[in-house]
């Protein structure tokens, strides 16, 4: 009998989930809800990957996460796998603030508390705690998990997570570097190792999805990331500025008398790849650059600047580097991204071998020449797997 979990990524407008079984960590069915709490209907696609395998699709109003939530256990009772057997839930909570760093049983308190934590991540934690309670209310008879993205970098060194403001401020008002995407930087750095055959490690793990963020990590401990307070800083993302001088919210508001939240929407959904090219997806940025729009083309080239800035600014704070990877949409798929990347990083002696680049894989693979000095390598992430394994050890624990 499979021992499933639930693993549940609720985002402001889309739900991505797996079941997977924990007894050999099989696949057993995943699905994506989109357009939830759209005037227009949303949609969900389910896939059952064991049994009688299928793909299914319905189009619905899902005007809230309960009602998308519903929606995605309606369609484990008509098209399988059997829910009745699932042993937990496991709920990718984004912003665990100062509070939560382990995996953690979610209680009424647990929640109350990332109520408390939820100015922290406006964009993210809302729908996290409302996948929360409607999951709860949907199969209340099995142990929920909250896994916090924020875990991996608990342990970063102060000189790190401190922002240089007024001491007594931050500290009154718990303002400092978190980091997100951990469990896809601590998953993706482990593989690495593995890979490699080496512990000791100094290493950069380049998370490029439609977020992004990157993280330098020594010997299995991140050091460094460029996420911070919240999800909004660092890299340039596909709605997301990333880093900008922190002036340009006071000058926005004083010229066009944007106020916070006008100037808050504008960094976080009308920026980074979209601002620039007038595309999220990397892939129409591609398009568009093929066809000869220059706006793509400076687009391009401001996303990997930046990325270039940060690996050799975490080459420096590591002392050293061996391993470059790329993950995440983008990571994982957009061979020119890891190419133009890479021709910017020579001074550390990186050598891409274009050919092992271009080659479309699922696998974790090589891309640099065996003469580059540092090793640079694509490997899938699976923050869900990696949440399912954490919720089993946590489990085991109690
Ligand atoms: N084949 C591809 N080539 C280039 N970019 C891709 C490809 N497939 C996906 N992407 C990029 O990956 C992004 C989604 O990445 P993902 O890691 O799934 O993000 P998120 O988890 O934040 O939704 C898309 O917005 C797109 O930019
Ligand atoms: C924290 C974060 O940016 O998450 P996502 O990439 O899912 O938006
Ligand atoms: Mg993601």
């Amino acid at each position: 009998m499979p021992k499933p979990i639930l693993v549940l990524n609720c985002g402001s407008s889309s739900i991505k989930y797996q079941m997977i079984d924990t007894e050999g960590e099989e696949l057993l069915a995943k699905g994506l809800v989109q357009k939830i709490g759209d005037t227009k209907p949303g949609t969900i696609d389910h896939e059952v990957l064991t049994g009688e395998p299928g793909e299914y699709h319905i189009d619905q109003q899902l005007p809230d996460h309960e009602t998308a939530l519903a929606g995605v256990f309606q369609m484990f009772r008509d098209h399988g796998p059997n829910l009745d057997a699932t042993i937990a839930v496991a709920h990718r909570t984004v912003h665990g603030g100062d509070r939560f760093a382990a995996p953690t049983l979610i209680t009424d308190e647990v929640v109350d508390t990332l109520i408390e934590l939820s100015p922290l991540a406006p964009l993210h934690n809302p729908p996290g705690i409302a996948g929360i309670k409607a999951a709860r209310k949907l199969l209340g008879n099995v142990p929920h998990i909250g896994i916090f993205d924020t875990a991996f970098f608990v342990n970063l060194p102060a000189d790190a997570y401190t922002y240089a403001l007024d001491t007594e401020l931050a500290s009154k008002t718990r303002l400092r570097k978190y980091g997100f995407h951990g469990t896809s930087h601590q998953f993706v750095s482990q593989e690495v190792a593995k890979f490699l055959g080496r512990d000791d490690l100094k290493q950069i793990v380049c998370h490029l999805g439609n977020g992004a963020s990157i993280s330098a990590v020594d010997s299995g401990h991140a050091i460094d990331t460029s996420m911070g307070l919240t999800p909004l800083a660092g890299l340039v993302m596909g709605t997301r500025s990333g880093d900008i001088d922190p002036g340009v919210m006071g000058y926005l508001h004083r010229e066009l008398g944007m106020d916070v939240d006008a100037v808050d929407a504008e960094l976080n959904k009308r920026s980074g790849l979209l601002g620039l090219t007038g595309h999220t997806d990397m892939r129409d940025v591609r398009a568009a650059i093929d066809a000869g729009d220059e706006r793509a083309r400076l687009g391009m080239d401001v996303y990997t600047h930046r990325l270039a800035f940060y690996i050799g600014g975490y080459a420096t704070l590591l002392g050293g580097l061996d391993a470059i990877t790329f993950t995440a949409g983008v990571g994982e798929n957009a061979a020119e991204v890891r190419s133009e990347v890479c021709a910017r990083l020579g001074i550390f002696g990186v050598e891409l071998d274009e050919e092992a680049n271009k080659v479309r894989s699922k696998q974790a693979r090589l891309v640099s020449t065996p003469g580059s000095k540092v090793a640079v390598l694509v490997v899938p992430t699976n923050e869900e797997l990696a949440m399912a394994r954490q919720s089993v050890e946590l489990l085991a624990a109690n």
